[in-house]
């Protein structure tokens, strides 16, 4: 596979600057070992202090959300180029906990994924269907939709600008992990979509991960489908030694 696989830990509301300090301490030695990309997605307050850390060690950093204007009287707000200034490799945009309790919808969504862009920050789109969605019969029409609406007026040349996590939101801090085969179904009618959307070369380069119950017992075999290019990992990211072992699941 030419995708480079990415393992993205999303910290969500946990970690002040020391907490992330002394898990960069215990992560960094053993992150050497790893082959393929690791990005690390602590709360805005502990990015500063975790990007300076990072220095040098070529792990990536990102956050965990922004507003899509430059900046303005957005009271709470982060505008990209306050994360371009960190440096943010990464963006996360559209997670489902934002679309539930901060009323993000597939217009924000779409509009932070064209200021990430014009800022060289790579958003890591998230899209997924509920419980409900999926019993309904209707997670590839909910999940496509996603896709479509957050890329309308996007323009990607080569599929490296972004990358998308499937994130279903039944298997989101559960532990019930998709079935593999389930996940790789989902992915693999998103990159045919990409195609659909764009070429043949974009939804071959661009990278979709998957995230929901990510531990290191499931990572093997989800990373076994051939479309799961990495994972967006929440619980699991918080502790070093755990994280270590889904980055390096190919080398035990
Ligand atoms: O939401 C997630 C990552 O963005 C997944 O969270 P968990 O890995 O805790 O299920």
């Amino acid at each position: 596979m030419s995708r480079t696989p990415l393992f993205a830990g999303n910290w969500k509301m946990h970690k002040n600057v020391a907490e992330t300090l002394e898990f960069l301490e215990a992560f960094l030695p053993m992150a050497k070992n790893v082959s393929g990309e690791i990005a690390l997605c602590p709360p805005f307050t502990s990015l500063w202090a975790a990007a300076e850390r990072l220095k040098g060690s070529g792990l990536k950093i990102g956050a965990q959300n922004m507003h899509w204007e430059d900046k303005g009287a957005f009271t709470g707000e982060i505008s990209p180029a306050m994360l371009k200034e960190i440096p943010c490799d990464y963006v996360i945009i559209g997670h489902s906990e934002r679309r539930q309790h901060f009323a993000e919808t597939d217009e924000t969504v779409n509009r932070k994924v064209k200021s990430a862009l014009k800022y060289a920050i790579t958003p890591i789109i998230c899209v997924g269907e509920s419980l409900e969605q999926r019993e309904k019969g209707q997670t590839l029409s909910v999940v496509l939709s996603q896709v479509e609406k957050a890329l309308e007026g996007v323009d990607i040349h080569d599929g490296n600008e972004l990358v998308f996590a499937y994130e279903p939101i039944w298997a989101i801090g559960t532990g019930k992990v998709a079935m593999p085969s389930d996940a790789q179904e989902v992915i693999g009618a998103l990159r045919k979509k990409l195609s659909e959307l764009y070429s043949v070369q974009v939804s071959k380069n661009t990278r979709i991960l998957y995230g929901g119950s990510v531990k290191p017992e499931n990572i093997r075999d989800l990373m076994a489908e051939p479309d799961i290019d990495g994972a967006l990992v929440g619980g699991a990211s918080l502790d070093a030694d755990t994280f270590y072992r889904i980055a390096a699941y190919d080398q035990s």
